[in-house]
C-alpha cells in the first residue's frame, strides 16, 4: 500500500519530542540503533538511541511512568518512532535469504519471510510517531531495577510472543497484563501479536509517516 510520507527533516517539524525531555532518567535500550536486533546490525535512520513521539503520546506516556513509579515499577524503552527508512531496511534485511545470523535468537521457527505482517510491518505504525515498544522493570529501594519476567525477550517473533499466549507461562501472562492494563489506563492500545507493541489512541497523525531520522 501506498504511504503518505511528511517532508519534516526533524523531529520538531513533526511535532515530536524525545522523552527525555518529558522523564530525563526514563529508561532506554533502543536496539535499533545498535546490533542487538534481529537485523544484526545498526538500522538505517537510528543515528542515535533516542526515542521521539509525538507530544501527547510523550505526554500519556510520562503519566504511565508516573504511575508506575507509586509501585515500585518502571518504564523500559525499545523502541519510539520509526523512520520510514528503517523499515524499507527491514524489508531489505527480510529478502536477504542468506543472512540467518539472528535467526537462533529472534525468529528459530519461522521463515523470516513469514515475518512479515505479523511480526514486521511494511507500513509501521511506529513511523507515525504514536507507536512504541517497551516492558516493565521492577525497582527496589535504591532503584535497582530488573526486567520483569514476559516469557520472551523483546522481538522474539514466534507465538509465544503473542499477549495472551497460551506457551506462556501464568506468571509471564500476569506480567504482560501488568503492562496492558498500566499503558491502556493512559490511552495505549496492545498490539495481541507482540506483548511489547502499543499505539496511543486516538493518534495525532493518523495515515502520515515520516522519515527524518532519529538523532
Ligand atoms: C518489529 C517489531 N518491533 C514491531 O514493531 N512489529 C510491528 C508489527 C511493526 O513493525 O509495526
Ligand atoms: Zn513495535
Amino acid at each position: 500500500p501506498a504511504v503518505k510520507v511528511s517532508p519534516a527533516t526533524v523531529a520538531a517539524e513533526a511535532g515530536m519530542v524525545d522523552i527525555q525531555s518529558l522523564v530525563p532518567d526514563i529508561a532506554l535500550e533502543i536496539r535499533y540503533a545498535g546490533s542487538d536486533n534481529f537485523v544484526g546490525r545498526p538500522v538505517d535512520g537510528y543515528d542515535a538511541p533516542k526515542c521521539f513521539l509525538h507530544r501527547p503520546v510523550a505526554e500519556g506516556l510520562r503519566r504511565v511512568e508516573t504511575d508506575l513509579r507509586a509501585q515500585n515499577l518502571r518504564l523500559k524503552i525499545f523502541d519510539c518512532y520509526r523512520p520510514r527508512r528503517a523499515v524499507l531496511d527491514f524489508m531489505r534485511w527480510v529478502q536477504d535469504e542468506q543472512d540467518q545470523r539472528t535467526k537462533p535468537k529472534y525468529y528459530p521457527d519461522l521463515d523470516k519471510r513469514a515475518l512479515v505482517g505479523g511480526y514486521i510491518s511494511p507500513t509501521s505504525g511506529h513511523s507515525r510517531g504514536a507507536t512504541l515498544d517497551l516492558t516493565l522493570l521492577s525497582c527496589d529501594a535504591s532503584n535497582r531495577c530488573e526486567p520483569l519476567d514476559m516469557g520472551t525477550g523483546f522481538d522474539f517473533f514466534g507465538p509465544i510472543a503473542n499477549t495472551d499466549s497460551p506457551l506462556a507461562t501464568p506468571a509471564q501472562i500476569a506480567n504482560r497484563h501488568r503492562l496492558r492494563d498500566a499503558m491502556g489506563k493512559q490511552g495505549f492500545e496492545n498490539y495481541p501479536m507482540e506483548w511489547w507493541h502499543f499505539t496511543f489512541k486516538p493518534e495525532p497523525t493518523p495515515g502520515m509517516a515520516f522519515d527524518f531520522p532519529v538523532k
